[in-house]
């Protein structure tokens, strides 16, 4: 398996994405059109918003998961004993911000949602008939007007070296949702795991865009798109020192979407919550 970026403006892409989608989970862009300078910009505000201890001012809600999350309550993956090391805000345009950030996530929120209404197009277009005849609705309107849609601002602090031994940035997981949007990280670290077990390094060029399926889209899918598991592994010597930020905008559908026979996207996602330990 091998994880190569695909040129969004190339006359095949949409064909290289949908198959790399398919055969790994993930699928790479470059020259795709989210302005980086965005990205960036996000990235260096929002690393203010982590050192300040302000931050806590905006702890979640419990109820509508928006706001930060400190790493005292940060997730536990599904089948791990150890918290991540990691701190993250969630963001959605209904729910709580620091003001002089909001017009940034807003911006980004919107245009990446768009990419995404396009992608989810290119998957349906390249999914075979038996498998399209799966979706109860086309897959870029599961999305539409959904106000389930989550961008995540995460923030992985510099190691102390008094870590738990096998606490990692972000353990072991599958997305939840129907596809992740995620431009590449200011640090390495990403892996995506091979059908044979092994760990591979998703490429972190800065400008990448990195798309992935989750476990929404497999079950919509019938298997047929596989939400790949993933993880962010600690850096070692000296970039222990260095914070690493991440973006991953996690496209949700309405809760009344019908996913498959057994599932709506809120049955699905309530579940899911609860075996995380979140709600
Ligand atoms: O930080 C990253 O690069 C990935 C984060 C991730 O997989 C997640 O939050 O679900
Ligand atoms: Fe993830």
């Amino acid at each position: 398996m091998q994880l190569v970026a695909v040129d969004y403006q190339a006359d095949n892409a949409e064909e290289l994405f949908v198959q790399s989608l398919r055969e790994t989970g993930f699928g790479v862009l470059k020259n795709h059109p989210i302005q980086q300078s965005m990205v960036s910009g996000i990235y260096e505000s929002w690393q203010g918003f982590f050192d300040s201890e302000d931050k806590h001012q905006y702890l979640y809600n419990k109820g509508t998961q928006d706001g930060f999350f400190p790493q005292s309550v940060s997730e536990v993956a599904k089948g791990f004993t150890k918290k991540d090391i990691k701190e993250y805000y969630h963001f959605y345009p209904w729910g709580q911000c620091p003001s002089e950030l909001r017009p940034q996530l807003e911006g980004y929120y919107g245009q990446a949602t768009e990419l995404a209404k396009e992608l989810l197009g290119w998957i349906e277009k390249h999914s075979p008939d038996e498998v399209s005849k799966l979706y109860n609705e086309p897959l870029s309107n599961m999305i539409k007007d959904s106000d389930q849609t989550l961008l995540r601002v995460l923030h992985y602090p510099p190691l102390q070296g008094d870590e738990e031994p096998d606490a990692i940035r972000a353990a072991a997981h599958e997305d939840i949702n129907l596809i992740t949007i995620l431009p590449a990280a200011n640090e390495p670290g990403l892996q995506v795991q091979a059908k044979d077990g092994s760990w591979l390094e998703v490429p972190c060029d800065f400008g990448n865009l990195i798309v992935n399926i989750g476990d929404m889209l497999q079950e919509a899918s019938g298997g047929y798109f596989p939400s790949t598991t993933h993880r962010v592994i600690n850096p070692e010597n000296a970039d222990m020192t260095k914070s690493r930020i991440s973006l991953p905008l996690f496209l949700h559908p309405r809760p009344d979407v019908k996913l498959s026979d057994r599932h709506t996207a809120g049955s699905y996602l309530q579940e899911r919550l609860r075996e995380l330990g979140v709600i």
